[in-house]
């Protein structure tokens, strides 16, 4: 049985951020038809590694032709996390030996602004995508052509509609612009099927007659259309609505669909303050605002590539954590000297931020099923100078309560959660979750709690 003194459980339900699954290696020219008028010299054969012999391509945007990939890479393997790649390395590929392979050209290298670009264009695609879609499908000449649409190309229009619609991006130079590259990564008809489409959505963005449906009609017909208006699925719409009545569940998408705030943590364990980390803000020149409700944060809206490039991360001189995180933590109030479990520890945000308030002294056991999220856990740790608190305990909590009964002052449990709470943040994970998941999380949720509580 476990010995326990002065137990606390702190119960907490975020995002259940699952690790990127690896990136398939496809050739998604395989699915597009060459263009022999285009004097681009193509790789034949199937996926080798990457080359310097492809015709550097000058004509098209740099940030539109890595968009249109990542955003292929997104619907085909999950590859979301990349947005926060430096230059897209992070994942074991380089992206743009992924670009030269999907497009048959390679691009000049991104700086700062496409890069910023890049991240902008593809978040905003993926969060809009099905409202997106509507449109797109509205514009063809029949159903039949939106679904049987190659890969790219659909793409290449979610991008321009992204643009024209969303952005309010001056029109004609972003049709000309995705036209362009609809050419040279597939063939003119393509290009001709974008003008085609982006010019009728522009007549229609003027005359403010964008073909959207109107809400009326009985709930679930009702639900679609906020569905598509809003773009969230229908189940998660038809959820809410039952929940919060339709205004609050309108409420809570457009919140959704706002650009997200990212919070960075000065690591005091290593000496950093918030006054530190506003000084290197600054010389980045990266706009921020500390957090109105904690000593150690910080809030930024962009710039997240230049401090990723700057190394702050890597050097472990803060972390990105979300201000709600950091809250939970201050609940913990962890102190020096005490011993503290960690039920769902991994990949670490929470444990590193709790190790950092306790001054070197005490003990934090990090538990967590996943032990390749807690190998993260350690190499950070040590990185943020808080490794010789931390002991990873890869386990089961729900095996590990009961057959390692121990003693400790504080007890954390971070479940795993829906992730609802987080839409804004992570554009793809409305697309990703489906309403069974709901079911089993609650019933995990459940065992969870029932073993950290003992
Ligand atoms: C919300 S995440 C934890 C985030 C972490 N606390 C942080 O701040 O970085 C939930 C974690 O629960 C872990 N988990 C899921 N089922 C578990 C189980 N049965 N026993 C232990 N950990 C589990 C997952 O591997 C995942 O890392």
């Amino acid at each position: 049985m476990a010995h326990l003194h002065s137990l606390r459980v702190f119960v907490s339900a975020d995002t259940h951020k699952a690790a990127p699954p690896k990136s398939p290696i496809f050739s998604p020219r395989t699915h597009l038809k060459p263009n022999p008028s285009i004097s681009i010299p193509r790789r034949n054969g199937p996926v080798t590694p990457l080359s310097q012999t492809q015709k550097l391509n000058l004509e098209v945007s740099p940030h539109r032709a890595v968009s249109a990939v990542r955003l292929m890479r997104i619907e085909l393997g999950g590859a979301f996390a990349d947005l926060l790649n430096e230059k897209g390395k992070g994942s074991g590929h380089n992206e743009m030996g992924y670009v030269e392979r999907t497009l048959g050209f390679r691009t000049r290298e991104l700086d700062d602004r496409d890069l910023r670009l890049v991240t902008d264009m593809v978040g905003g695609t993926v969060r809009w995508r099905r409202y997106l879609d509507h449109l797109i499908s509205s514009l063809c000449h029949n159903e039949n052509t939106f679904r049987t649409m190659e890969p790219l190309l659909l793409q290449i229009l979610r991008i321009g509609t992204y643009e024209i619609v969303k952005l309010e991006m001056p029109s004609y130079a972003v049709v000309d612009e995705n036209v362009r590259l609809a050419k040279v990564a597939l063939r003119p008809g393509a290009g001709n099927m974008v003008n085609g489409i982006l010019r009728k959505l522009v007549v229609h963005k003027e005359n403010n007659t964008l073909p959207l449906p109107k809400v009326e009609g009985d709930d679930r017909t009702q639900a679609r259309a906020l569905a598509t208006i809003h773009s969230h699925p229908v189940w998660m719409v038809r959820r809410w609505t039952k929940l919060l009545g339709q205004e609050e569940a309108i409420k809570l998408m457009m919140w959704n669909n706002h650009d997200p705030t990212f919070s960075l943590r000065a690591n005091c364990a290593k000496g950093v303050t918030r006054a530190d980390l506003v000084t290197k803000l600054n010389s980045l020149e990266v706009p921020h605002e500390p957090s109105s409700h904690l000593d150690h944060f910080v809030q930024i809206k962009t710039g997240m590539q230049v401090i990723i490039q700057a190394g702050l991360l890597k050097q472990g001189l803060c972390a990105v954590q979300d201000e709600s995180a950091g809250l939970i933590v201050s609940v913990v109030d962890p102190q020096p000297g005490e011993v503290i479990i960690d039920c769902c520890a991994a990949p670490g945000g929470k444990t590193l931020n709790m190790a950092s308030q306790m001054s070197g002294q005490g003990a934090i056991y990090a538990i967590d099923i996943n032990k390749g999220r807690l190998r993260i856990l350690k190499e950070t740790a040590k990185v943020h100078q808080v490794d010789g608190l931390i002991t990873t305990v890869p386990s089961d909590l729900r095996r590990f309560a009961k057959d390692c009964p121990m003693k400790s002052d504080k007890v954390l449990l971070d479940a795993p959660c829906s992730g609802l709470g987080v839409l804004s943040k992570r554009a793809d994970l409305r697309w990703n979750r489906r309403v069974e998941d709901m079911e089993e999380l609650k019933n995990l949720q459940d065992e969870l709690l029932e073993a950290a509580s003992t």
